[in-house]
């Protein structure tokens, strides 16, 4: 039995120090894409795999299943021993693995496209393209953005694709498992996950087909009926995001009250001069406001907060824990916008799970499943966007409370959290389908195309074939980063706001609820948060809600107002639209066509105001 414990203790160091050396090189390639850093990146793997089948072999020279060490033990023991893609002994394997990943990630994060027929030069994905999927409302400008993003990136990944989702199942076979899915979807430790995830999701939908129908009217007032297809889809290019996965960008186009207030943190932020370092410090304040950890001294000197001017990054924002209980840091490309706001919440967010867990074994230090990890990157963000917040830290000079203010509020948070929705359900609906080998090369675009048409409503501005790979053109498919956890995410962290909003006795519309400066409500979320993965996400749940399950109530109840008007105002509407992509797709050419007529209309329309 000592022996056991004395093995685990060893482990612990040893992992601790594996570990910090490997996110420590990893970090070096995603904050300086070169050759050379890809090289000791790929090395760090082939590291990673020894250590972690060499102390699987010494874990499993120990009868520890039959010991009577306790549950806890043993579940450290278990996981020692999961050895997910490091079961392979072939290194080519491992190193084939690694190089794809890496050079998919590269070459999504050094994409640009050249815009210069509408005066743009070359623009990066960030800020530029997304500041114009953001800001512009010519839809000529959003196609020719849209489509050239997929035509950098997708379309030059779809053979390194082809062959990462090989070498993937080859390797994870050795693990025993059918296929890369299945491993993934373990983590979840529920044989019931997929179709739980799959009842949520049906439960969701009329929320999010009000909201379509609503949108949908608006956009074809704005840009007038011809853009939209005769089958309910909406564009994907006018929604405000390179990925139509959150519409908040485009407010301003669906206020239901423009009479009333909205508030609009961007311009706030620029009217009170913020930076980045603020956005940075006011973040540390909400979390510390209700009793967690502020940064430690290492996250303001080592993490990357801007993006460098002299070499290439993954400008797409992650957060990093060093595992050694105090070195954590951000990694974002920022700029003062709300949505950048937002994404510095979230990230730090995921530092204070890494600092609140950085109290368990190292093989305990990961969320109760993913989705906890990105629940908890959220959850401040429900509170930090009310009213009352935005009032409280002097962002906005009264709190309203009208009923229009309220719907205008309303729907602000349901354009991020509603219509996140089908997109956070399809992506790995698409991949287990690739995984298991139901999708296939020969149909990687058209599948993806028929999920992006059935489940979002949305459908492509210019015909999409073979040739292209849209799947690729989203950071977590060449990130090879899992994505149901944004739905699981989305779910929990409103199971979550209505428990702590409960437990601090907030009595009003949990819309409204604002957890700020509450020790209460902190402490009961550390309580979660310190548990790791020590137990199964479960019992991490009961230990929030009371509840063990996953539940849409939450979510509904929080929604309801909104959901209620949005009925009333959608009374003339054709509610949803057809399972399939429209036929009738614009051709490339079709689109320049229209284009250069905008173009010279516009031209024309000049001269003659010149000339009168
Ligand atoms: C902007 C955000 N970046 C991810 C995140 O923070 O989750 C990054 C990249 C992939 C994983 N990751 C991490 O930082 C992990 N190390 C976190 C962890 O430790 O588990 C992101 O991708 N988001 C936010 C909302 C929806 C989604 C999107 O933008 O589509
Ligand atoms: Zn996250």
């Amino acid at each position: 039995m000592t022996d056991m414990r004395n093995f685990l203790k060893s482990y612990n160091t040893h992992a601790a120090n594996a570990n910090n050396e490997a996110v420590t090189i990893a970090w070096n390639y995603y904050t300086n894409i070169t050759k050379e850093n890809q090289a000791k990146m790929t090395e760090s793997d082939l590291d990673m795999a020894n250590f972690t089948k060499v102390w699987a072999a010494k874990a499993n020279q120990f009868d520890w299943k039959r010991s009577d060490l306790n549950a806890t033990e043993k579940r450290q023991f278990e996981k020692i021993t999961q050895l997910g893609f490091s079961s392979v002994n072939d290194t080519a394997k491992i190193e084939l693995k690694s190089n794809l990943e890496a050079e998919l990630t590269g070459i999504y994060s050094t994409g640009k496209v050249c815009l210069t027929e509408f005066g743009k030069g070359c623009l990066e994905l960030e800020p530029g393209l997304t500041d114009m999927m953001a800001n512009s409302r010519n839809p000529n400008e959003l196609l020719a953005a849209w489509k050239g993003w997929r035509d950098q990136t997708g379309k030059k990944m779809r053979t390194k694709y082809t062959e990462f989702v090989n070498v993937m199942n080859e390797m994870i076979k050795f693990s025993g498992f059918n296929d890369t899915g299945e491993y993934w979807r373990s983590w979840y430790e529920a044989s019931t996950f997929e179709s739980d995830v799959k009842k949520l999701y049906n439960e969701l939908l009329p929320l999010y087909e009000q909201l379509h129908a609503y949108v949908r009217h608006k956009l074809k007032n704005k840009y007038g009926t011809a853009l939209f297809p005769d089958t309910g889809h909406i564009p994907a290019h006018l929604l405000g995001n390179m990925w139509s996965q959150s519409w908040s960008n485009i407010y301003d186009l669906l206020t239901p009250y423009p009479n009333a207030i909205s508030v609009d943190i961007t311009q706030k932020m620029k009217d009170k001069g913020y930076n980045v370092t603020h956005m940075y410090r006011v973040a540390e304040e909400f979390f510390t406001s209700i009793g967690l950890d502020k940064m430690p001294t290492s996250f303001w000197n080592k993490s990357m907060l801007e993006k460098p001017a002299n070499r290439d990054v993954v400008c797409h924002a992650s957060a990093w824990d060093f595992y050694d209980g105090e070195d954590v840091r951000i990694k974002q490309c920022t700029s003062v916008t709300a949505d950048q706001f937002l994404t510095v919440h979230h990230e730090m967010g995921h530092l204070i799970y890494f600092l609140a867990y950085a109290i368990q074994p190292v093989i305990f230090r990961r969320g109760g499943n993913p989705g906890f990890h990105e629940g908890m990157a959220d959850i401040v963000s429900l509170s930090f966007q009310t009213p009352e917040h935005m009032h409280a830290i002097g962002l906005l000079d009264s709190i309203p409370n009208d009923k229009e203010s309220d719907i205008n509020f309303l729907m602000q948070m349901a354009l991020e959290k509603i219509a996140f929705l089908p997109f956070g359900y399809l992506i790995d609906q698409w991949r287990w389908s690739v995984f298991r080998r139901e999708t296939t090369p020969n149909n990687y675009n058209a599948n993806w195309w028929d999920l992006r048409c059935g489940y979002q409503g949305i459908s492509p501005p210019v015909q999409r074939t073979e040739q292209d790979f849209d799947p690729g053109a989203k950071y977590h498919i060449p990130g090879n980063t899992p994505y149901i956890r944004y739905f699981v995410s989305f779910v929990v962290q409103f199971q979550w706001h209505k428990a702590l909003c409960d437990e601090i006795g907030y009595k009003g519309q949990l819309h409204r609820c604002d957890i700020y400066k509450n020790k209460t409500a902190g402490a009961k979320l550390r309580n979660m948060l310190a548990l790791g993965s020590s137990k199964q996400w479960q019992d991490a749940m009961q230990v929030m809600t009371g509840g063990r399950n996953m539940s849409a109530l939450p979510i509904i109840q929080y929604f309801t107002p909104l959901i209620d008007w949005l009925k009333e105002q959608n009374k003339e509407e054709n509610i949803g639209w057809s399972a399939q992509c429209p036929s009738n797709i614009p051709s490339p050419d079709q689109t320049n066509n229209q284009a250069r007529l905008s173009v010279s209309t516009e031209t024309v329309c000049l001269i003659i105001v010149t000339l009168t």
